[in-house]
């Protein structure tokens, strides 16, 4: 925990106080969590710079000038390089990945079909949930309840590529195991890749990233990624031509390579809608996948809290089936998902930002232009913010509800200076709304469907990569399959 230690060391002893962290991006500054509020809309503060300095001129350059280019910026995640496109395209600022994750993957969410016969967003996320969790809970294809031990994030990790799959490129590729073994380790490599190569002096990355394995593979991933979604944009191109050329009304497709040919030729930029694909894949399965597989091992060690969870979501189910009130108003569940979020974020820092020019800190502080710097995520663990931080309490944020002023601080899709899991301001996590109803529905299912439990002797503690926490990678589950009751209602299948 060494990262996590110091930082909270110098928290402590320099309490509001903002401070140095080295890191393997560089030098990074920590400002306390009241600046949260200060540098939210502040757009001297970068988002997109603070990942990518992908300058104008190149993204204007080609060839061998443009290598040039990328070689002449220090990048985090490595634009520029053979398997790191996808940093590349997020780096950019033409806004396609919010936009999209916003209008279309939140926005559907809410969205129901009027043909009796067809699911609303929701229910095909059920759907395809039930498919998941049958795949990897009860691969034996045993009929009988018994007990399966499974490596928790490997399934889980699966579970959410399948579910996000179907909504991003919907019925037929999200089957299609080709794609869903990509989508799963290029996420996963992507990260591990550009930490190693950050290892190195950002002036020869361009070269050793030939002779590191992790990247070798990162770039086959790339490719064979490539060579499956390539000849569908390819095909549907064709078509949108061919229809253009005889005056008939051109095809929309709804889904993730549909939606970003659409608002980037709205926007007239270039965006290849395969790498668009991946970058989806990247920002949100690894990130959802983290928040779920620690849910269940919360859940797991508190196994008390799973009988009122079963209560309140039959309940929900019987009255009002899938719809986003319906999962707004399953407040435990909404409260579990909080507090296993609080005492495991992703990182103990948020709001990662670079700083665009000089600017002077409402403490005097002045911040030079090129600065990065972290908002420190400490409230959630801060004992004068809540009571017995270190325990694990599934009703902790649906009491904090109750109490006047706080009701709608304590939900799991806001965000503030105490809770900063999501980010905070302009550029809060868009997708969380869809991450929360991917993770409600798993969660609905597995709590009404089976049964699970630590293996004995297994490790839960999360594992720490710089700033970063990660849910344990090695924890084992018991997981089966429950004999079906009257009680489960209809919308579980
Ligand atoms: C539990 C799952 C997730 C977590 C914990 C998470 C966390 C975050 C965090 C911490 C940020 C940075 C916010 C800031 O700096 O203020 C972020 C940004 C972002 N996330 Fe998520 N995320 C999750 C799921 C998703 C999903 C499912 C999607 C897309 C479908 C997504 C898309 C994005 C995008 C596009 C941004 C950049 C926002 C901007 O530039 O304004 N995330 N996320």
């Amino acid at each position: 925990m060494g990262i996590l230690l110091y930082s909270q060391d110098a928290g402590k002893t320099f309490p509001d106080r903002i401070f140095r962290i080295m890191t393997d991006l560089g030098e990074v500054i920590f400002l306390p969590p009241q600046f949260a509020e200060e540098i939210k809309s502040d757009h001297r503060f970068s988002f997109t710079t603070a990942f990518e300095k992908v300058c104008a001129f190149q993204t204007a350059a080609t060839g061998y000038f443009r290598s040039l280019m990328c070689a002449l910026c220090v990048q985090d995640f490595h634009a520029g390089i053979p398997g790191f496109e996808t940093a590349e395209l997020g780096g950019l600022e033409n806004g396609l990945l919010q936009l999209i994750t916003r209008k279309q993957l939140t926005r559907n969410l809410g969205k129901s079909h009027t043909a009796p016969s067809a699911m609303g967003q929701l229910g095909t996320l059920s759907d395809e949930t039930a498919n998941a969790l049958a795949i990897n809970f009860e691969s034996s294809g045993e009929a009988a309840q018994v007990w399966t031990e499974v490596v928790a994030k490997n399934r889980v990790l699966d579970i959410v590529a399948r579910v996000s799959s179907r909504i991003y490129l919907g019925d037929e590729l999200c089957h299609d195991e080709r794609w869903l073994a990509i989508t799963k380790l290029y996420t996963t490599h992507f990260f591990t890749a550009a930490t190693k190569l950050r290892m190195y002096p950002s002036n020869v990355r361009r070269l050793v990233h030939w002779l590191i394995p992790e990247c070798k593979l990162l770039r086959s991933q790339f490719n064979d990624a490539q060579q499956i979604l390539q000849p569908i944009v390819n095909h549907r191109r064709g078509l949108r031509r061919a229809t253009l050329a005889t005056g008939e009304s051109v095809p929309e497709f709804g889904d993730a390579l549909g939606w970003v040919e659409r608002e980037a030729a709205a926007k007239s930029v270039h965006c290849n809608p395969s790498i668009f694909q991946l970058l989806l894949s990247t920002v949100s399965i690894n990130t959802t996948a983290d928040l779920l597989e620690q849910c269940m091992l919360c859940i797991a060690q508190y196994p008390s809290i799973i009988s009122p969870l079963r209560e309140e979501i039959c309940h929900v189910l019987r009255h009002r089936g899938w719809s986003k009130s319906s999962l707004a108003s399953m407040k435990l569940l909404d409260s579990v998902i909080k507090e296993s979020q609080r005492l495991k974020p992703t990182s103990i820092a948020a709001m990662r930002r670079r700083v665009e020019e000089n600017v002077t800190l409402s403490n005097g502080v002045t911040l030079k232009r090129g600065t990065r710097v972290y908002v420190d995520a400490s409230r959630m663990w801060d004992p004068n913010l809540h009571h017995h931080p270190e325990q694990w309490d599934g009703y902790r944020f649906l009491k904090l509800r109750s109490i006047p002023g706080r009701e709608t601080m304590a939900q799991l899709a806001s965000t503030s200076p105490d809770h900063l899991a999501f980010g905070h301001g302009e550029h809060a996590c868009p997708g969380r709304f869809l991450a929360i109803s991917v993770i409600k529905i798993v969660l609905c299912h597995l709590l009404l469907k089976y049964d699970w439990m630590l293996s004995p002797g297994t490790d839960v503690k999360p594992v720490t990569n710089g700033i970063l926490l990660v849910a344990s990678p090695t924890a084992r589950l018991l997981v089966r399959r429950r004999r079906r009751t009257a009680a489960v209602p209809d919308a579980i299948g």
